[in-house]
């Protein structure tokens, strides 16, 4: 009876640095692929390096690939941080973080997200965030996802007509809150971008009411309309009204025909309807993180 002679060490760690070798020369080979997309987008005028929507279709592409005993979030920590740098090699990327009240909770969930390279910059409320998107110094600011209706809620500053007012254009984390010190926390971020779908979308929407209105109207409106309340998260008292956040099943662009249905059934009740963004739902509600 033969018995198999028992691993070399040596051998192997011969084996592991080849793999390290191809790894790093594969990374180098897509560096090279991704200036030749970003000279791409140059040409076509396709605005801006960062595509969270494109972003998503890879994560979902390679999660769904992934087996084996390596961690799924491992491996989406790895390619967060590759695609972060593919995205500051293709010009200035900076984050505006609301880091309040010594709770570094967002702080860890977007520096998980957008890559421990990327600049980052602490901010004591969502209003300075959104100044620091609106002004240009980050090209991405990280809030709290809203809910309820806390004083100072920042999503009804996102209301607006300009084509390049900021945006939600993800929610974070997108697998795993890893050892984030947020305790359940989840955050989104918003861009002064064009929103994308990812396939695999929820939409935010403001709508402005002229008096309170009742869950299961706001409901029935918006499913006669042919859009799905995934929830109402969150409402403001407003002079003029309350305002309620929609989150809705599915990609709702600003010119989506649904959108004027509601606008029409709701008549006088509706004073305003704005697209707040949309983001690419993460991997952690579909699949164990
Ligand atoms: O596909 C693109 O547009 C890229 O710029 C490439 C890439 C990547 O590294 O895969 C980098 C940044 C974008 O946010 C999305 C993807």
């Amino acid at each position: 009876m033969t018995s198999a002679a028992a691993p070399n060490l040596d051998d192997l760690r011969r084996r592991i640095d080849a793999i390290d070798d191809g790894l790093l020369d594969l990374i180098h080979q897509r560096a090279t692929i991704v200036g030749a997309v970003a000279a791409a987008k140059r040409a076509t005028g396709s605005a801006g390096a960062f595509r969270p929507g494109r972003e998503a279709q890879v994560m979902r592409r390679l999660a769904a690939r992934h087996h084996g005993p390596f961690g799924l979030a491992t491996m989406v920590r790895l390619w967060r941080e590759i695609m972060c740098e593919f995205t500051r090699l293709q010009g200035p990327f900076a984050v505006a973080v609301q880091f309040a009240d010594g709770r570094p909770g967002l702080w860890d969930l977007a520096r998980d997200h957008f890559g421990a390279e990327t600049p980052m910059t602490p901010h004591g409320d969502a209003r300075a965030v959104l100044a620091a998107v609106d002004g240009g110094s980050a090209t991405v600011g990280v809030l709290p996802t809203p809910a309820g209706t806390a004083d100072g809620a920042w999503w009804p500053q996102l209301r607006g007509a300009a084509a390049d007012r900021a945006r939600i254009i993800s929610r974070l984390p997108f697998a795993s809150p890893g050892s984030a010190r947020g305790d359940g926390l989840d955050a989104v971020a918003v861009a002064r971008l064009p929103s994308e779908p990812s396939g695999d979308d929820r939409s935010f929407l403001a709508l402005d009411l002229a008096a309170p209105l009742p869950d299961a109207e706001i409901s029935r409106l918006a499913a006669a309309a042919g859009l799905s309340i995934h929830a109402l998260p969150a409402v403001i008292d407003a002079p003029d009204g309350p305002a309620r956040l929609a989150e809705i099943d599915g990609y709702v662009g600003d010119d989506d025909p649904r959108l004027g249905r509601l606008r029409e059934d709701a008549g006088q009740r509706l004073r305003g309807l704005t697209v707040l963004g949309a983001y690419a739902i993460p991997l952690s509600e579909s699949r164990a993180g």
